[in-house]
């Protein structure tokens, strides 16, 4: 069964910890925190403040996901915040590897995030090192928008590579995500779905996690 991961992005800000408390009853092992700064992305969500207010609300793993330009900038305040997990682009800063030691050195785990059209192929270097790989199944930015099915082909590529390697780092797949669309993408070697608006946007949002972990049992 898939690890769930709701993104806030499309939670009720002013209802928050209510909001937060129903999914992680609900089974919802991670807790998806998307950074956006205006730059790398168009639009602008929320900092460091976020992760620190939520960190003594959540037993969650606090999944990090930075669509921030030159991420190293601000690793070391997402970590002290309370991050568990930091997602950084590898289009986002020419020292990816410096990046990742980063994540490592300030005792989070460390993920690699991919764009939509970016190959496998130019993460392999950094694949030892990683503890999770993140697949963008959306153009990043914006929540709400269509799953891209062709993305799928790329987790069977990287879940041959951990067969092949003995790498051990999860797949996450990010954007567009509901019960139908994690089922090719849970074959492929996908272990972690981050699902927003399909989560949030429902009536109940405890419903929408179980229905992604029914759909991937
Ligand atoms: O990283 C993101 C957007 O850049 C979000 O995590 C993602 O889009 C989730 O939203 P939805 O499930 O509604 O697509
Ligand atoms: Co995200």
């Amino acid at each position: 069964m898939i690890k769930v991961a709701p993104s806030i992005l499309s939670a009720d800000y002013v209802n928050l910890e209510r909001d937060i408390k129903k999914v992680e009853k609900a089974g919802a092992e991670y807790l998806h925190i998307d950074v956006m700064d205006g730059m790398f992305v168009p639009s602008i969500s929320y900092g460091p403040g976020w992760v620190k207010a939520i960190r003594p609300i959540s037993n969650q793993t606090l999944d990090v996901h930075m669509m921030v330009q030159n991420p190293e900038r601000y690793i070391k305040t997402f970590t002290d915040a309370g991050a568990d997990l930091i997602g950084v682009h590898f289009e986002a800063t020419p020292h990816i590897h410096r990046a990742l030691q980063m994540i490592k050195s300030n005792g989070a785990k460390a993920e690699v995030v991919i764009n939509p059209g970016t190959s496998v192929e130019s993460i392999k270097p950094v694949l030892y090192m990683v503890d999770q790989v993140l697949v963008m199944t959306v153009n990043p930015g914006f929540g709400g928008q269509k799953f891209i099915p062709e993305m799928v082909n790329k987790i069977k590529m990287l879940n041959q590579l951990k067969r092949e390697n003995g790498y051990h780092f999860d797949i996450e797949i990010d954007g567009g995500v509901n019960n139908e669309t994690v089922k090719s993408a849970y074959q492929a070697g996908a272990t972690v779905a981050v699902a927003g608006s399909y989560v949030f946007d429902a009536k109940d949002p405890a419903d929408r996690v179980k229905a992604i972990k029914r759909a991937t049992k």
